[in-house]
């Protein structure tokens, strides 16, 4: 981050969001803030709302409760979906899935139990119970999301938002305008179909309709091998479905570093019922009959476009990347040109007129609309730092101390480059690549939990030590990865970390060992 707060009270934080010293959240202290800043704010101004947010996904839901910390008069239109993507038909009812998944891999795994003198016989779950615990957490997540705008004071319009003007929303239902000094756009993202691929919803479908859990099919095929494709065949094949990735890359995983996803593939893919067809396309898809007509797919070649095969399954997931949701926003009203849907934003989440353009005043985009790292927590710290700079404190986001995870068992997580970026970056900057590992197979606490596959990889510059990426595929390298992104975010060098105390016995200690190996130490 790039913080640079100013105004009383404010304290820098090294590389992060700046803070304020007293406590900003309570009801009251927001409310007697909220009074004086509109009247500061609203000096020859006469808007109905400091801030008006389009869209309530996990974007809009944590611009709208810091805009209130920050004491704004803030309503956000929720195209009644509070929660958005993440909430309702992403993160969240996909991590259910994979936990509950997750239990039923395990408890099937005979070699892996008896290594641990446990007998499990005769494993069965409820299809239409894992489904209900999937929607279950999302209804109860989104609850809590609808309780922290209500008690926090941020006011609901049950609306889809329009543009239809500077400062101004229009509500498409009924017509009514509203203003605000600033406005942000949130709006999210929608799953990309390509063309040819007919999705029912029933057996050719996308992630909104894969996590209703309607059915499990015995054979599917999945179009994509990125995030959402990896996920779902962890949960299909526990659940005891066979897959067939068809990507159009030349790899698997293509945009995970090459030797975890190497790794991934003997760990996820090859010791498990899924083959895959790389370098084609699913040029058509047939929806079928459960039952009784199978989907067919056609595949092309990805470069010479020839047909190469074609085959039949009981369903096909699309999961293909995903486009803005952006085409019913109203951006031509403000004569604002997108690049392919995305809104081009600055290092501020300021609106452009168009790509390397104009910023247009008061207008922000945050979050998947952007296009600038389609993840939850990415989007909702747009959200934070577009607030900050409404406020007048200057702040940037530094993606490359985001960290992201696919939720696979085992996890896959990274943080920054992966090792081909960071070898180019040190070719092109004349410095020397440093790299490091730490390994499941020698952590007690792994071995303890029989999930001794995986390592952890730190790359880093070896003369100002500086941390450039880390990549772990592990048990929990979702949670393990923070430690990296604090310290990227903090700007703290591999050797600063080398030194620190781990806790023992844990799975942080993988890390401890590659952050010691960096220096050339041992940590055992
Ligand atoms: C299956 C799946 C699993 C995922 N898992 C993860 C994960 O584990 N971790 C992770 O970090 N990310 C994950 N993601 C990605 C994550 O869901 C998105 O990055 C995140 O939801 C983006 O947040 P957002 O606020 O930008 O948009 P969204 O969550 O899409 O929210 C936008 C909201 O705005 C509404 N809206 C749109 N236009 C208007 C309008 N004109 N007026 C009013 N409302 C409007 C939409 O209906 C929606 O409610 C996953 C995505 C999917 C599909
Ligand atoms: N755990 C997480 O953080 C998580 C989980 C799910 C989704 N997400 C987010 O959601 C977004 C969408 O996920 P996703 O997996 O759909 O996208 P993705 O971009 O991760 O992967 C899409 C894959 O589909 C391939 N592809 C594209 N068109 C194709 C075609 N016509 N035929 C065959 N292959 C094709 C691409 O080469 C790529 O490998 C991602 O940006 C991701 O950040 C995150």
């Amino acid at each position: 981050f790039v913080a640079t707060p100013a105004g009383a009270g404010a304290v820098r934080a090294r590389n992060g969001f700046s803070t304020t010293s007293r406590d900003v959240t309570s009801p009251a202290a927001i409310s007697k803030r909220g009074v004086a800043t509109r009247r500061a704010m609203s000096m020859g101004d006469d808007y109905d709302y400091d801030l008006i947010i389009v869209g309530c996904g996990v974007g809009g839901h944590g611009a709208a409760l810091h805009a209130r910390s920050c004491g704004l008069k803030t309503a956000v239109f929720s195209g009644k979906d509070v929660g958005g993507t993440c909430v309702n038909r992403g993160c969240v009812p996909s991590k259910a899935l994979l936990a509950a998944a997750g239990r039923v891999r395990e408890m099937q795994d005979d070699h892996h139990l008896d290594g641990m003198g446990i007998k499990v016989s005769g494993v069965e779950y409820d299809r239409a119970g894992v489904a209900a615990h999937a929607k279950n957490l999302a209804s109860k997540v989104k609850g809590g999301l609808e309780g922290s705008l209500k008690t926090l004071g941020v006011e609901v319009i049950d609306a889809t938002g329009e543009l239809a003007g500077a400062n101004t929303i229009k509500a498409v239902e009924t017509g009514k305008t509203f203003t605000a000094k600033d406005i942000i756009l949130a709006p999210g993202s929608l799953p990309f179909v390509p063309p040819g691929v007919q999705a029912d919803g029933k057996t050719v479908f996308t992630s909104d309709e894969a996590l209703d859990l309607a059915f499990v099919p015995e054979y599917a095929a999945i179009v994509g091998s990125g995030y959402i494709g990896l996920e779902f065949s962890d949960v299909y094949t526990a659940l005891g479905a066979e897959v067939t990735f068809i990507e159009a890359l030349p790899t698997l995983m293509p945009t995970f570093d090459r030797e975890i996803a190497r790794l991934a593939e003997r760990l996820l893919i090859k010791s498990r019922p899924i083959d895959y067809r790389l370098g084609v396309f699913a040029s058509e898809v047939i929806p079928g009959v459960p039952g009784e007509k199978p989907v067919t797919i056609k595949m092309i070649d990805a470069e010479t476009k020839e047909h190469v095969e074609t085959i039949e399954v009981d369903a096909c997931m699309v999961a293909t990347g995903r486009v803005p949701n952006t085409k019913t926003l109203g951006l031509e009203n403000m004569g604002i040109e997108t690049n392919r849907g995305f809104v081009q934003v600055d290092g501020k989440m300021q609106v452009l007129n168009k790509e390397g353009g104009d910023v247009v005043p008061n207008l922000y985009c945050i979050g998947d609309a952007n296009g600038k790292l389609m993840l939850a927590h990415a989007a909702s710290a747009h959200g934070v730092s577009a607030v900050e700079n409404i406020m007048g404190r200057e702040n940037e986001v530094d993606h490359l101390a985001i960290p992201a995870a696919c939720f696979t068992h085992p996890e896959i997580a990274m943080v920054g480059l992966t090792e081909e970026q960071a070898k180019e970056k040190a070719a092109e900057e004349g410095y020397e690549l440093g790299k490091a590992s730490g390994s499941f197979k020698a952590n007690s606490k792994a071995l303890a939990e029989g999930a001794g596959d995986g390592i952890a990889k730190v790359l880093f510059n070896k003369e100002t030590e500086e941390i450039v990426g880390v990549h772990i595929i592990g048990l929990h390298a979702a949670d393990l990865i923070q430690e990296c992104s604090n310290a990227v975010a903090a700007g703290t060098t591999v050797r600063e970390l080398s030194m620190m105390v781990h806790t023992h016995p844990t799975l942080c200690e993988v890390l401890d060992e590659a952050f010691k190996g960096a220096m050339g130490r041992s940590a055992h």
